[in-house]
């Protein structure tokens, strides 16, 4: 089967400093897909670049079988992306940015106005229908960029740091709805430094270090490449996603760490 997201080289430079070198990654179609890394990893820069906001140094990008540099407008047809920064247009309201990001995509008015009533409620944002984005809360702002990133239906749901700032409630309305997405079939791409919701939500995984990629499978395969070799009649240790991210990138980090006490606080 094509798979969702395949790279081959993807490598992006700024002047003289490599934020992403030679990653070779694929998501099969369907994936829960984590990727993973420390702070400055490379994790934004990469979807950046695989969603056609940041064009490559050298490398190529597939999405769903289309070269994403040749085809860029029928790519983002097929997916949807909260980035890093959100990117909305504050002096809409909720309602009219929705209407305008559905128009965009080519939907017709009257199922551009359902989908954005039923967005809207959907992610608790219809109570105050006057209220400009620019004065939403920060939670808010991230409810309101999903819910334009999906208004299309995409087939692909890209999302940088998604729940970040989103309260337990919603939190768990937005994991039951992407949880729906990927039941029908989306693919799921989604960095999280919160690696419980990774844990729960993800089947697949990459982990990426210093721009390039250190390790990639399923969660399972992650956890036996860790593993420590079980005694004799002991059970095999069960690693938590947590624990298996610190040991393959805090090993890796230990060298440069610096002196871990901070002696003139108390
Ligand atoms: N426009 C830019 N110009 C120069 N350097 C950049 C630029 N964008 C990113 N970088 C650098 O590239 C590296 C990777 O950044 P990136 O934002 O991709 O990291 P990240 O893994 O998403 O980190 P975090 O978890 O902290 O969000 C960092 O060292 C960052 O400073």
């Amino acid at each position: 089967m094509t798979p969702a997201v395949s790279t081959v080289g993807l490598t992006r430079r700024f002047g003289d400093f490599t934020a992403v070198q030679d990653v070779n990654l694929t998501v099969a179609a369907g994936q829960f897909f984590g990727f993973l890394g420390p702070n400055g990893a490379g994790k934004s820069t990469t979807i950046k670049m695989l969603t056609g906001l940041l064009a490559p140094t050298s490398g190529t990008i597939e999405i769903l079988g289309l070269d994403a540099t040749a085809h860029p407008l029928e790519v983002k047809r097929q997916i949807g992306v909260v980035p890093e920064g959100l990117a909305l247009f504050g002096r809409l309201t909720g309602a009219e940015y929705l209407r305008f990001v559905g128009q965009m995509y080519g939907l017709d008015r009257a199922l551009t106005v359902r989908r954005t009533t039923e967005l809207l409620e959907f992610m608790g944002l219809a109570n105050e229908p006057k209220k400009l984005i620019t004065d939403y809360s920060h939670g808010m702002q991230k409810k309101i960029a999903l819910a334009a990133a999906v208004i299309h239906g995409p087939r692909i749901l890209f999302l940088d740091e998604p729940f970040e700032g989103v309260d337990a409630i919603a939190s768990g309305t937005l994991k039951a709805m992407l949880q729906g997405m990927i039941a029908r079939g989306a693919t799921i791409f989604l960095t999280s430094h919160v690696l419980e919701i990774v844990e729960r939500l993800c089947s697949h995984i990459a982990i990426i270090d210093h721009g390039r990629l250190i390790t990639h499978g399923s969660l399972e395969e992650l956890r036996a490449g860790v593993q420590t070799a079980a005694a004799p009649g002991e059970a095999p240790e069960h690693l938590t996603l947590e624990e298996i991210f610190i040991r393959v990138v805090g090993s890796r980090h230990a060298a440069d760490a610096p002196a871990r006490e901070l002696t003139w606080l108390g």
